[in-house]
């Protein structure tokens, strides 16, 4: 097997709570992740001249900083192997939205790899050296809608509801930073277990950017405020997208319909376990 097309599929913070700050500046966090199916795609090709090779370019994106050519150089290096990879990426999740795309593409170029290469590291071991690439990456490397603490690299499995989703992107760009350096930040929220969340109500499933981002970006307020008229609705991460889950597939679609004017819209299944596990049988 010498070429492998993989998924990576996005996620959603069903809820954000932000419990702290660390003394680097990162704030501790919880946050229950849903995978969902939304995904981009990922041919790895493998090669034995040890190139890392990208074919198609993200635009504002440079090559060096690409996550999956990040992640293929960090796993060739902490494994010593010669092999290299030709990477065809086929982007469908917008940037910096707030869904984990590109998290998403470098767990599975990571899952990938150790498959291609037959390099036998575990998912623990994946997840850690994923780390270093981004807070979200863990979850996609273990592949299961996950309970996170600490920046959300401790995870519980956890199994919710898979509703449909309407996610709204209004075409405006986040600055995670800023949303994190915003004096005005919720940011002393009392930490609950995991099963008070599963068991929560609309006061617990909330995210604790959404004032400052929504304070921050009005094209954000007006895509919450309209989709809240159809059902309770909530910011993911730190946006820019919004969503609202549906227990049918045809309202989702009415709605996404209906959410032209506020921005770009998707229908999106909730999942417990990620389309790249189920594709690699793990
Ligand atoms: C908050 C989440 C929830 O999913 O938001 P999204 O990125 O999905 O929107 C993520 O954990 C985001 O993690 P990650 O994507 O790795 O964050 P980065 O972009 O690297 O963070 C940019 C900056 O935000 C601040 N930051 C980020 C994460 C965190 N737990 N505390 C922070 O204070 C730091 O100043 C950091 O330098
Ligand atoms: N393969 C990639 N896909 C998406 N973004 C990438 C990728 N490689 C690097 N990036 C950078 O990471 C940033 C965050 O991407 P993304 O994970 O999509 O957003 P978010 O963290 O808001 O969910 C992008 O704005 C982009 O600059």
């Amino acid at each position: 097997m010498s070429t492998l097309t993989l998924p990576a599929p996005a996620k959603l913070n069903r809820l954000l709570h932000i419990t702290g700050r660390r003394p680097d500046g990162y704030h501790t966090l919880q946050t229950l992740f849903q995978i969902i199916d939304l995904c981009d795609q990922l041919t790895l090709t493998a090669r034995d001249d040890g190139v890392i090779q990208l074919v198609n370019r993200i635009s504002g994106v440079a090559d060096d900083d690409n996550l999956i050519v990040r992640a293929a150089k960090l796993l060739q290096q902490a494994s010593g192997t010669r092999q290299g990879v030709t990477l065809a990426l086929e982007k469908k999740l917008p940037m910096g939205g707030g869904l984990g795309g590109g998290s998403s593409d470098a767990a599975t170029t990571l899952v990938g790899l150790n498959t291609l290469w037959q390099l036998a590291f575990s998912l623990d071991e994946l997840a850690t050296l994923g780390l270093q690439l981004g807070a979200d990456v863990p979850v996609f490397v273990h592949g299961h809608s996950a309970w996170a603490e600490g920046v959300g690299e401790q995870l519980t499995s956890a199994t919710l509801d898979t509703p449909w989703f309407v996610i709204i992107h209004p075409g405006v760009s986040v600055s995670t930073p800023a949303v994190f350096q915003d004096p005005q930040l919720t940011r002393d929220s009392r930490p609950i277990t995991m099963a008070r969340a599963l068991q929560g109500g609309a006061s617990e499933w909330r995210n604790d950017c959404e004032t400052v981002v929504k304070q921050r970006y009005p094209a954000i307020a007006e895509a919450l405020d309209w989709l809240s008229q159809h059902a309770p609705s909530r910011l993911t991460g730190t946006g820019a997208c919004v969503f609202a889950a549906f227990n049918n597939a045809q309202t989702a679609h009415t709605v996404a319909k209906a959410a032209a004017p506020y921005g770009s819209a998707w229908v999106a299944r909730g999942l417990n376990t990620s389309p790249l596990h189920d594709a690699l049988g793990c």
